[in-house]
Parts: C-alpha cells; structure tokens; sequence
C-alpha cells in the first residue's frame, strides 16, 4: 500500500500540528520583537506589517484548534511568513542579511507539506525570493555576483538536503506503517489491518449496497501438529496455510491472520452462495494438500464459518461474531468443514469432504 500525500498529511498529522503551533509562537515573538525594533527605526511599513503577523500567528493558533483543515492553515501560515519576509528584503534601508530567514522556507514547507507540495512551495517562495534580491541588491560587481550565487547556492543545497531527508522519512513512514499492519511469521495483514479494510467496506457497503462476505478459518487440532512436530513445524504449517491463501484468494479479497491459528477472509463483492464454494475449495485444498515440514507430509484440515453483509449482520463485530460462532459449529460437527448458515437448518449450509 502507497500512502498517498494526503495520509502522508494525517499520519504525520500530529507531528505537523505540534511543528506549526512552535514556528507561530515563535513567530509571535520575534515578529512582534522585529516589529517594535522596526517602528523604532522609523521603518513603518515594515513595522506595521511584522506586528499584524504577530496577531495573526495568535489568531491561527486559536483557530488551529479543532480544525479539520490544518494543511490549509500551514499553507496560510507560510504564505504569511514569506510575504513578511519579501516586505524586509523590499524595505529601503534595511539589511540584505534577512535573506538568511529565506532559508527556513524550503524547511518548513517540506515539514507542513510532505515532499512533493513541499518541493513545489519552496522553488516557487525561492524563485520569488531570489527575483527580489537580484532586483533590489545585484551591483554589477564581481562581489555583487558573489553575494548573488551565494543566495541562489545555498537555497538550492538546503532544498536538495531537506528534500532527500523528506523522501527518506516518507520511506521509513511507509515501512513502519506496513510492518505494523502486518502479521511478522506469515506476512500476511493482520487483526489491526483487517478491521480498516473491514471498516472501510462496510462505509462503502452502505453507500453503494455492494454485498460481501467474511470466512472465519481455524486449523483443526493445530495443537497435535505443535505437541508431535514442535513448535517450528507449527510455523511453517501456519506459513503454508497463508501462501495457500495467497494464491488461491482473487486480488481484492484479503486474507488476514487473526492471531494464532485463527484467519479471517474478507470476500468483497461476493455473495454468500460465492463464499460457500471458496470456502469449500480452500477447505479442501487444505485436505488435499500434505502440508511438508522437514521430511514429514502431515495432513491438516481447516473449519470454516461463513457471514455475509447484510443478511447476518449491518456491523463489523456483528459479521465477526457470527462468522465465528459458525466457525466453531463447525468445529463441533466433526471439524474440516465450512458451515453457512447457522440455526436449526444446519443442514442446508454444511459442505465437507464428500
Ligand atoms: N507453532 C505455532 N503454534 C501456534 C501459534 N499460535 C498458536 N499456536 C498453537 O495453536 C494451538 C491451538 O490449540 P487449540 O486452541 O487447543 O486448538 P486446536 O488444537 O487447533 O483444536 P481445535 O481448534 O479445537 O480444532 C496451541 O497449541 C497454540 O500453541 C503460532 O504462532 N505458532
């Protein structure tokens, strides 16, 4: 799974939230420091425009609470910042040195934005920026050109760092969101990843009407296979169950370890009469297949209970449930079987081997 730059913003969310509230308090204070120096030195403007950043830095503080579009904030935020920052360069009398406050741009535009509005931010404020300073400062001197690929090299080498440090973050974010979404000894997602992508088929459930079902799995008398072959003949039994998932699962289907040697399938799009015949070519694949660990070939067998949404349930736990507790009918029926339908009519929804 890519995080897209939008998650990018929501799982880093907390982390940007807490970098903007710093950067507008510091903003409060040295704009408003700078502000009062400004007035004093008789440059009004200038004077003017650093306290008005200062009050707005507090207002965006109040309204950053609660809001659901920190992003656009940050983006105002920066905006803000530099036009500060444009209006201290353009101001007759000051000092070109508040090109060095230039250089935090391209930081905090990748901090708030992620790598690629980041990017884009920082090249158009330091195209800006660098247009002003050529306009207001270049002499046609060897010095003047000097100052001149200072500003311009040492912007471009603070972007080109940050950037690199950015996209590697990004990289170790995605690895870490993976890893934690996964089940270590069979690779497969597991219990936390499976309930999002069951929370986020049942929102679209409701919205499009789309049915699908969910198979609750559990190895018959996994205990045996432990107890006779050891624990390391349990785990590779458990990893060939996953990759027999694995192949025989569509794409779209996602097959999650619930936690020892309990699995969940999620079926979208897939109608319980569906479900019945996976479910039973799962089962009997399991049967049909000896599973090899070391030189033995040891037969394991699989029960299975099938729900489906709507008809036994409008809930996530409610499906989990009653998948389950079909699981375990089957379990007390004689184990390596799929059951589908519970209550007095058994029956009609039991298959097995033949
Ligand atoms: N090797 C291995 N064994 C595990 C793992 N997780 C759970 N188990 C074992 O799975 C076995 C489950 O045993 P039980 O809950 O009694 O169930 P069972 O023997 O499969 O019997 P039924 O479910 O009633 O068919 C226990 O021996 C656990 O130690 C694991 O990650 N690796």
């Amino acid at each position: 799974m890519r995080l897209s730059e939008q998650d990018h913003y929501y799982s880093a969310g907390v982390q940007r939230i807490t970098l903007l509230r710093a950067l507008l308090i510091l903003t409060m204070v040295f704009a408003a420091g700078f502000g009062v120096l400004n007035l004093y030195r008789g440059l009004l403007i200038l004077g003017a425009v650093e306290l008005g950043v200062a009050f707005l830095s507090g207002i965006l503080m109040l309204i950053l609470q609660g809001s659901r579009y920190p992003q656009y904030w940050g983006l105002f935020y920066l905006i803000l910042f530099f036009a500060m920052l444009i209006t201290a360069l353009v101001t007759a009398g000051n000092s070109r040195t508040v090109f060095v406050w230039i250089l935090i741009i391209p930081i905090i535009a990748h901090f708030l934005h992620g790598r690629q509005l980041g990017l884009l931010l920082s090249l158009a404020f330091l195209a800006s920026a660098w247009a002003v300073y050529y306009l207001n400062f270049l002499d046609l001197t060897l010095l003047g050109f000097t100052d001149m690929a200072n500003v311009v090299a040492s912007s471009v080498v603070l972007t080109g760092l940050i950037h690199v440090y950015e996209y590697s973050r990004e990289k170790a974010e995605d690895r870490l969101g993976k890893l934690a979404a996964t089940d270590s000894l069979t690779g497969l997602p597991n219990r936390k990843r499976l309930r999002e992508v069951l929370d986020r088929t049942l929102s679209e459930a409701e919205r499009t009407g789309a049915g699908f079902c969910l198979l609750g799995m559990d190895l018959d008398h996994f205990k045996n296979v432990n107890d006779q072959y050891g624990h390391d003949a349990g785990d590779q039994a458990l990893r060939q169950v996953s990759d027999l998932l694995r192949t025989r699962l569509r794409r779209t289907d996602t097959a999650a370890r619930w936690g020892g040697e309990e699995f969940f399938v999620l079926l979208p799009g897939t109608s319980s009469k569906g479900a019945l015949q996976i479910a039973e070519a799962v089962r009997a694949d399991l049967a049909e297949t000896p599973i090899r660990v070391g030189g033995e070939r040891l037969k394991v067998t699989v029960s299975i209970g099938i729900s489906e949404y709507p008809a036994d349930g409008r809930e996530v736990r409610e499906l989990l449930v009653c998948a389950d507790r079909r699981l375990y009918e089957a379990k007390s029926r004689g184990r390596d079987l799929v059951v589908n339908e519970g209550g007095p009519g058994i029956g009609k929804g039991v298959t097995g081997p033949a």
